[in-house]
């Protein structure tokens, strides 16, 4: 037949043919999320090419992402071995990059059922209030001296304020600065250096000449985070009493009385316990931070925007009190404007890598054992076939009256999987939803916005990494629009 060759065996899906040693790596360029996208417009949205030595399988359609991470999603639960990632997570010992397997599914039990999910995330409400609550003041001081906002590193600065908390009842950061700025350096290396298509992880002969200088830079990165780490574990362990005493533990605590009960021979070890902290910091901060950000950008962009978003937040809200998390359900509009903003500028736009177990076919094809697959989450957001302009931020679509109005982010919906679907599905998406809508609920409802004197234009411009951050960082000038007294 069509699909079988002359071994008798099915091809491959259909790609780009690359050239020796590096094979297709130099055609995908240094944005590979724009460069695999516009690959597979020539070959189609279930490609096959070989980059170095790795077979690559790439999902560039609503429907190519259902089929792998829904009806093959078990035989792709993976994670592939990566030098880069090796280097950063305790050799694979946190959860992101955790292979498939007991211990994995472990990790990720203990963090919804202590951190993650509904019941615990309504346990931690008092925390995120009371961090908006200083991210607030600080922009009413800013606004008093006429200073700049810098959008990014607030959020970051606070949420990584909350893992803290949460995680190791620590907040972190006293206040914005150099201190917060260094530590978002920290995970902005880390995010940068994974992402990029480290010539080592494909072509394992030549890992050793680290021809990118990636591993060493992301060694270095990792020792200063580990430092960190290791700093708020020591001051958290001479704390034990006292939290014991008064009966509210923490994340750290819970793992280790998790130990106690013997869940299936499984246990969190130490090595565990510090990788799923570097998880919670770097997975659980710059990811939401970078979404507010795009958000903001668009509204600064579309004051038509702002402004509808703001009329619903006086309407629903008022100006004589702070948005609460509780109003969320009310205001369609803000959470609208989220969607969009994930639609746009998810802030994983290859999301993780997956890796397969064993051979099977797709759509006649034959797809084999030990392949990477990436979807590409960005390339999906903007297909064409999927979304009416998709290039256009227009968060009416998603509105109840709109042709989205049935669409959500929760990975129930191939053509907006911000955080990815099936079993490796972000294991902190509903916090992630959170984070962004009450932060950028929280930041339209309590200052009016505009680019500083002298800039005309946001600068749209995306970096690369496994992230995908604003290339320009955006600052802007805010005016308080509440009561005096809901910023005290
Ligand atoms: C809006 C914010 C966020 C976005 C867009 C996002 C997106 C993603 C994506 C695309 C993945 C990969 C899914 C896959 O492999 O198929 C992922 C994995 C993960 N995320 Fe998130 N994330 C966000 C926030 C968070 C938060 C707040 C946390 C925790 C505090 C978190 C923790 C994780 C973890 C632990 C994994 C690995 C799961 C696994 O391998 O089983 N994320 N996220």
């Amino acid at each position: 037949s069509l699909h079988t060759t002359t071994s008798g065996r099915r091809p491959h899906p259909p790609g780009p043919s690359g050239i020796p040693v590096l094979g297709a790596l130099p055609l995908v360029g240094p944005a590979p999320h724009t460069g695999l996208a516009s690959l597979a417009r020539k070959h189609g949205p279930v490609m096959y090419l070989k980059m170095g030595t790795c077979g690559v399988v790439v999902a560039s359609s609503p429907g190519a992402a259902r089929t792998f991470l829904k009806a093959l999603d078990a035989r792709f639960a993976n994670r592939p071995a990566m030098a880069s990632a090796a280097d950063i997570t305790y050799g694979c010992q946190n959860m992101v990059f955790a292979n498939y397997g007991a211990k994995w599914k472990l990790m990720r039990k203990l963090s919804s059922v202590h951190l993650l999910g509904p019941r615990a995330l309504a346990d931690w409400a008092r925390v995120r209030r009371d961090e908006a609550g200083r991210a607030v003041r600080g922009m009413a001081e800013s606004a008093r001296a006429g200073r700049p906002v810098a959008v990014a590193e607030l959020l970051v600065c606070a949420l990584a304020n909350i893992v803290g908390q949460i995680t190791v009842s620590k907040r972190v950061f006293d206040a914005q600065g150099d201190e917060s700025n260094s530590y978002k350096e920290m995970i902005v290396s880390l995010l940068t250096g994974t992402g990029m298509f480290n010539i080592s992880d494909f072509v394992p002969a030549l890992s050793w000449l680290d021809l990118q200088g990636v591993q060493a830079k992301l060694r270095r990165v990792h020792s200063q985070f580990d430092g960190l780490i290791t700093k708020l574990l020591a001051e958290h362990a001479a704390t034990a009493h006292q939290r014991a005493r008064e009966g509210r533990l923490d994340f750290v605590d819970k793992l280790r009385a998790s130990n106690d009960q013997d869940e299936e021979g499984e246990t969190i070890t130490e090595v565990n316990i510090k990788g799923l902290i570097f998880d919670m910091f770097t997975a659980g901060t710059d990811t939401s931070s970078i979404i507010v950000e795009w958000a903001m950008a668009e509204m600064l962009k579309n004051p038509s925007i702002m402004a509808r978003a703001q009329e619903e937040m006086d309407r629903v809200v008022g100006r004589e009190r702070r948005l609460e998390e509780s109003d969320i359900a009310n205001l369609p509009y803000l959470q609208a404007v989220c969607k969009e903003a994930m639609r746009l500028h998810p802030s994983t736009p290859l999301s993780l890598p997956h890796f397969s177990f064993e051979e099977c076919e797709v759509d006649g094809y034959r797809v084999p054992a030990n392949t990477r697959l990436l979807i590409n989450i960005w390339a999906i957001g903007r297909d064409p076939s999927a979304w009416e302009e998709p290039l256009e931020f227009r968060p009416e679509r998603f509105l109840p009256s709109g042709p989205a109005a049935k669409v959500d982010p929760m990975g129930n919906n191939f053509e907006l999987i911000p955080f990815g679907a099936g079993r490796r599905i972000c294991a902190g998406k509903l916090a992630g939803m959170l984070f962004v809508q009450y932060f950028l609920g929280t930041l339209v409802q309590g200052f009016d916005w505009r680019l500083p004197d002298g800039e005309e234009k946001v600068d749209m411009g995306e970096t690369f990494g496994l992230a995908l951050p604003k290339a320009v960082p955006l600052r802007a000038l805010v005016t308080p629009r509440l009561v005096p007294d809901a910023y005290a």
